[in-house]
């Protein structure tokens, strides 16, 4: 998963009409998301199908991978191009052995380097490290700091994704600190633009088309 920079988008949890979740999706890709994530952890089977199917159409336009929270069997359903994986959900290796080496498996890894090393060592694509701020979406998520981001970008070969409260204003400092990528929901789903929103956060990285630029 080399070269990926930038914006992280993660869908918020509700019932949203597809069309308008897709739409919504489409305006922060237009304002420069580099991936996206369909995460809903509602119980609706057919309704989860449906937006994540939307979901796909958009990014497949836009040439943006998708990636599928928890539910590894939605994403080999539809085609999806990977999975995010916690600590309630199936382990890293065997879901590696599953979906096959080009899939792109995100696991998280809290406020610990040593889960990140074992899920590097086990297959994951990325890692990633929160709340590193207070979330709105998940208030009583462990918090990390920030520091732990310098020294995972530092002793690892894979990218490191920050997530949890993170804001244009509060953004830079994680990305000066190591952060490959900002894994965001308030922050663009809760502004009327979307697009506007989307750019600010695309706007801390580095000049460039941010798919282009190796992480060393
Ligand atoms: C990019 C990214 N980072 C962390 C998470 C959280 O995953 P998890 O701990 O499995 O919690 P849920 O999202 O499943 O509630 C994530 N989804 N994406
Ligand atoms: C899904 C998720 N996981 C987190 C973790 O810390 O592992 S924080 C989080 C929600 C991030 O949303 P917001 O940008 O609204 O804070
Ligand atoms: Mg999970």
């Amino acid at each position: 998963m080399k070269g990926y920079r930038g914006l992280y988008l993660i869908t918020p949890d509700q019932e949203t009409d597809p069309r308008e979740l897709a739409r919504q999706v489409a305006a922060a890709i237009r304002g420069g998301a580099r991936l996206v994530q369909y995460r809903n952890k509602g119980e609706n089977v057919a309704r989860r199908a449906a937006q994540a199917a939307a979901l796909l159409q958009v990014c497949r336009a836009a040439a943006i991978p998708l990636i599928i929270n928890d539910d590894v069997e939605l994403a080999v359903q539809l085609g999806a191009d990977g999975v995010h994986l916690g600590r309630d959900d199936a382990d890293p290796a065997s879901v590696r052995a599953r979906l096959g080496p080009d899939a792109l498996i995100g696991v998280s890894c809290y406020a610990s380097l040593a889960l990140a090393q074992a899920a590097q060592y086990h297959g994951a694509s990325y890692v990633a490290f929160g709340s590193v701020f207070p979330s709105p979406t998940k208030p009583r998520a462990v918090r990390a700091a920030p520091e732990l981001l310098a020294s995972a970008s530092r002793t690892l070969r894979i990218p490191v994704v920050a997530i949890g409260g993170i804001t244009p204003q509060n953004g830079g400092r994680l990305i000066a600190a190591g952060a490959h990528m900002l894994a965001v929901v308030t922050g663009v789903f809760a502004q009327p633009d979307l697009a506007a929103a989307a750019r600010a956060y695309a706007s801390l990285f580095p000049d460039g088309d941010p798919l282009d630029e190796p992480i060393p």
